[in-house]
């Protein structure tokens, strides 16, 4: 269960570019809920704070304001035990595959586990054989797909048995198909999922849509009506866009 206790994040920006860091810019306004669907999905236009509040969530980013917490441990306080129970999952898998070969990156997930180091490959091989990619267990990490790095960056993640997967759009960087290998996958999870995402079909699959636009949750609760928030205030961004472009 994910818990937002009036989390704020706010950032200093320095004036001018440089000097002294006197203004204080709110990222985040205050959130306060209670996630503990299995699917919540987390929506809205590109700069909006959706990231800021996933990080929130692992502890990757602290609230400045309020409290984080997750299975009732803070992530301020228990960061450390967070980690354990959150994993936390990139557009981008080669922010976070970080071994030559495709084995080596899952078992270096598994270091912490009290095992000799060939059973730790073997389990990591077991893992990369449930993900679909037992054939590429020796490939080198940088010569698989796109779609074959986010699969292994995910199997690398729950290779450590979290209780909740934050996953920051996932599936961005993803062809069609591979986009429905991942989703499909995030869908069968016995985990929570947290999914930041600009697929809107994804979004209306999940249990509970949270609607954040310039820093604020504008909407928290069914996933429809969140989505057709999110295009309302898409269509009103563009109309402005365009009257603006009309007047230059
Ligand atoms: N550490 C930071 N210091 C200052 N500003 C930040 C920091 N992190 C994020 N921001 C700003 O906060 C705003 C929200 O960023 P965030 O990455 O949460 O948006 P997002 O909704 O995930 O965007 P996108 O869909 O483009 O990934 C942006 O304007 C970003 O530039």
């Amino acid at each position: 269960m994910i818990e937002f206790d009036a989390a704020t994040v706010t950032a200093y920006a320095a004036r001018d570019g440089g000097g002294a860091p006197d203004d204080v810019r709110t990222l985040l306004h205050p959130v306060t809920c209670r996630l503990v669907e299995r699917r919540v999905a987390v929506i809205g236009a590109n700069g909006s704070g959706k990231s800021t509040l996933a990080r929130l969530v692992n502890g990757l980013t602290l609230p400045s304001g309020g409290a984080v917490r997750v299975d009732g441990l803070d992530t301020a306080r228990d960061g450390r035990a967070v980690r354990q129970r959150v994993g936390f999952v990139f557009s981008d898998p080669d922010a976070q595959l970080v071994m030559p070969t495709a084995v080596e990156d899952v078992a270096l997930s598994l270091r912490r586990l009290p095992l000799a180091a060939a059973e730790r490959e073997a389990r990591a091989r077991e893992i990369l054989g449930r993900f679909g990619l037992a054939d590429r267990a020796e490939t080198p990490v940088h010569a698989l797909s796109g779609g074959q790095k986010q699969l292994l960056a995910i199997a690398g993640v729950l290779a450590t048995e979290p209780t909740v997967l934050v996953c920051d759009e996932p599936t961005t960087r993803l062809d069609l198909r591979w986009r429905t290998i991942v989703d499909d996958l995030l869908d069968g999870l016995g985990q929570q999922v947290l999914h930041v995402t600009h697929d809107l079909d994804a979004a209306a699959r999940a249990d509970r849509v949270l609607v954040v636009d310039e820093g604020a949750v504008v909407h928290d609760g069914d996933p429809a009506e969140g989505v057709a928030r999110y295009r309302a205030l898409m269509a009103a961004t563009a109309g402005c866009a365009a009257r603006s472009a009309a007047t230059r």
